[in-house]
């Protein structure tokens, strides 16, 4: 194996997290009297954290340039309420090739870390309700550090965290937050294009392949570098 730790984004990666998003954010504007958004719709608005997903929504059901300063604070006190209690009985599930693709890695001695733009505190329920929470020794949310991706900080955070050099990191995400994120600090990146990348294809990201899965990603940092 080439690397020593892999970094893992959560939402379109490990997780396909949309059914409890949308359910939230639909709670969320029909407390506060809007029509409700097709899942599809939500999915386009996840990748740059919760307040960047609710001033998205907001703005999506109204003429104005910008959603009043204190729509968007209820919308996020909405929005974190209901995302809470959806995660009491959450129905997020896995992608395929997730728990073969972290066993691998595993298997190989990398440490595992989650590195997600999602507030810190939905992150363990979340992973604990899909099962892979066992294998994390470090988990950064978009509240974490000073600043979110696609600023390279939460990266940097995670490898100083396991202590291991970019150089000795892997990234493996879905978005252009998370390939801009991880070029910047240094570190070699994998996208898988089934995520969320803001309703954008992949296929221009600048990254160092696109593998169809995590299991894949595996297979793909066990072979020497240039095959
Ligand atoms: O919270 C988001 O907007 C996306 O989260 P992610 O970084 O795990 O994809
Ligand atoms: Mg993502």
């Amino acid at each position: 194996m080439r690397y020593r730790a892999v970094l893992f984004d959560l939402d379109g990666t490990l997780v396909d997290s949309i059914p409890d998003i949308a359910q939230a954010v639909n709670h969320m504007l029909e407390e506060m009297g809007h029509p409700t958004l097709s899942p599809q719709k939500i999915s386009t608005f996840l990748g740059k954290g919760m307040d960047h997903l609710i001033w998205l929504a907001l703005n999506e059901l109204t003429d104005a340039p910008a959603p009043a300063p204190e729509d968007y604070q209820k919308g996020r006190e909405l929005f974190a309420k209901h995302y809470d209690l959806q995660l009491q009985q959450p129905s997020s599930t896995l992608f395929d090739g997730v728990k073969e693709g972290l066993d691998a890695f595993q298997a190989a001695g990398c440490q595992l870390a989650i590195v997600t733009n999602k507030p810190i505190e939905f992150v363990p329920a979340l992973i604990q309700h899909v099962g892979i929470d066992h294998y994390f020794t470090c988990l950064v949310g978009g509240n974490t550090c000073e600043e979110k991706k696609p600023h390279p900080m939460p990266f940097l955070y995670a490898c100083e965290k396991l202590g291991v050099t970019p150089a000795e990191a892997l990234v493996i995400g879905d978005s252009s937050n998370d390939s801009i994120a991880a070029r910047e600090a240094g570190i070699d990146v994998l996208i898988v294009p089934y995520g969320y990348n803001e309703g954008e294809s992949v296929q221009n990201l600048d990254c160092d392949g696109i593998v169809s899965n995590i299991s894949e990603a595996a297979q793909w940092a066990a072979q020497p570098k240039g095959h």
